[in-house]
């Protein structure tokens, strides 16, 4: 009853304060309605208020960026950084180039952003950014102007041991090395400010792969758990990009069968089982075709279905890897008709609310993000201890590095998420962030 009342006038000033950010609002609700019984219990954490503090970004810069077209003419966009947290270390998270980009979706990924950073284990804080940009149709030229006009503004609030941005939807290396450049001859420093750099100045092996192989060694952890492997499973992973394209080729080494792949234009769906070479030649061919799962369909077959998702198809195992709410109530309902029987989340947020009840009530095991997509930063953050050494580690090394995070990860989530011979992976992975953050919340005062 406490923490209804609680819930409700925690979420009631949020809503107040912020009334046209309903992707950040859900956010928030899906953690706080978790953690409340930790927090309810801690003399401490009540008296420090950590949980409202908790909930609101520390800062939020916004600028504006103005840079020439092809055609000479002045284009101005929006730019952000929410700085979430910088509890347990510089502020640390992606930057977002997409026509969907705004403060709502920002603080939402920037607030998920923390508590995956915390569950990592790693001295790194929760941090988020981007742009209304769209650079899809746009030239090499272009896209290196915006990022220089970018980097223009956001230089002065980052650096190694500030705020360390790295990419995410539509900034891949490309964006990064223009924006490090950027970064490089503003500043005047050689510094690990930004992550997910090339090998050749300062990258780290494995922080490419490094979100999707996450993702898998994930759902390893979770098999095993469940007296199950991955050999013969049928896949369904939703995206063609950098998370889903690495998810795709690890579940295949293993020996998964990988039915499809799908971006905003519909879904590829091959039966017999996607191959390692048909990943390898869609990441090779990615920036040569306009759409690259139907040039995938005219080079291999398989089919392709305009305006469809990946989840109608009858599978195992379902890996949402695109964006976020693309999986909801009415698909999660079918992958459960489907015999569907575990969901683990490459992207960030894929499941609405009411998909994620849907799982929760059937007792599936469903994966959050923040838990299983967390590999991708934690390799960032041992990219950006590799800079500080001026030292590189070794392919193999961060491989091992990245499967003893994840299974770290997934212990915590099992020990926190315990429901009556069922694991709550998200709850699990809820209560464990919320005590790390809110422990040193509470050490470093107000
Ligand atoms: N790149 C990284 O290291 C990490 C990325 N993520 C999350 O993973 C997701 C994907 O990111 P990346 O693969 O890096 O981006 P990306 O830009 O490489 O690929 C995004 C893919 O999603 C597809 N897509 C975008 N909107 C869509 C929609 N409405 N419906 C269907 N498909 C859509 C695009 O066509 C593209 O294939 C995002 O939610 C991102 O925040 C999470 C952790 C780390
Ligand atoms: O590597 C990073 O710093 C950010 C990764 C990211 O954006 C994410 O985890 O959503």
């Amino acid at each position: 009853m406490a923490e209804d009342a609680q819930y409700d006038a925690l979420i009631s000033w949020l809503e107040a304060c912020y009334p046209n950010e309903p992707e950040y609002l859900q956010a928030v609700k899906e953690i706080v309605k978790d953690v409340l019984p930790v927090y309810q219990v801690h003399d401490d954490f009540k008296r420090y208020d950590v949980l409202s503090r908790l909930c609101v970004p520390e800062r939020v810069i916004h600028f504006n960026v103005t840079w020439f077209n092809d055609e000479d003419e002045v284009e101005i966009h929006q730019g952000w950084r929410v700085q979430h947290s910088g509890l347990i270390g510089p502020y640390k998270g992606g930057l977002r180039f997409h026509p969907t980009v705004n403060a709502s979706i920002l603080k939402f990924l920037a607030f998920e952003q923390t508590f995956k950073n915390a569950l990592t284990g790693l001295p790194i804080g929760g941090a988020k950014g981007g742009s209304n940009f769209n650079p899809k149709g746009r030239s090499d030229n272009e896209i290196m102007r915006f990022c220089q006009a970018f980097m223009l503004e956001l230089h002065r609030h980052i650096g190694a041991n500030t705020d360390v941005p790295a990419g995410d939807i539509n900034v891949g290396g490309r964006e990064i090395g223009y924006l490090y450049g950027a970064y490089r001859r503003l500043e005047n420093r050689f510094e690990g400010a930004i992550t997910g750099k090339e090998l050749e100045f300062g990258g780290s092996h494995v922080r490419t792969e490094a979100t999707g192989y996450g993702l898998i060694f994930f759902l390893q952890c979770v098999l095993a758990t469940h007296e199950d492997t991955m050999a013969g499973k049928r896949v369904v992973i939703s995206g063609a990009g950098n998370v889903a394209l690495h998810a795709a080729q690890k579940a295949i080494q293993l020996q998964g069968q990988v039915l499809t792949l799908s971006n905003s234009r519909g879904c590829y769906v091959y039966q017999d089982g996607i191959t390692e070479q048909m990943i390898h030649w869609a990441m090779q061919e990615d920036a040569n075709h306009e759409n690259i799962l139907e040039a995938m369909q005219q080079e291999f077959g398989g089919e392709w279905h305009p305006d469809a998702v990946p989840w109608n198809t009858p599978c195992d195992i379902a890996l949402p890897c695109a964006t976020q709410n693309e999986l909801d109530a009415e698909h999660a309902k079918t992958l459960l008709k489907n015999g569907c029987k575990y969901v683990l989340e490459g992207a960030n947020m894929p499941c609405t609310e009411a998909a994620q009840t849907v799982f929760i009530d059937a007792r599936l095991p469903y994966v959050p993000g923040k838990a299983s997509n967390a590999g991708g930063v934690a390799l960032s953050s041992l990219e950006m201890s590799q800079n500080a050494n001026f030292r590189r580690t070794a392919f193999s090394t961060l491989e091992q590095d990245l499967k003893d995070i994840m299974e770290s990860i997934h212990e915590q989530c099992v020990e926190e998420g315990q429901d009556d011979g069922w694991i709550n992976y998200s709850r699990g992975a809820n209560i464990a962030a919320f005590r790390r953050l809110a422990s040193a919340m509470v050490s470093q005062g107000l």
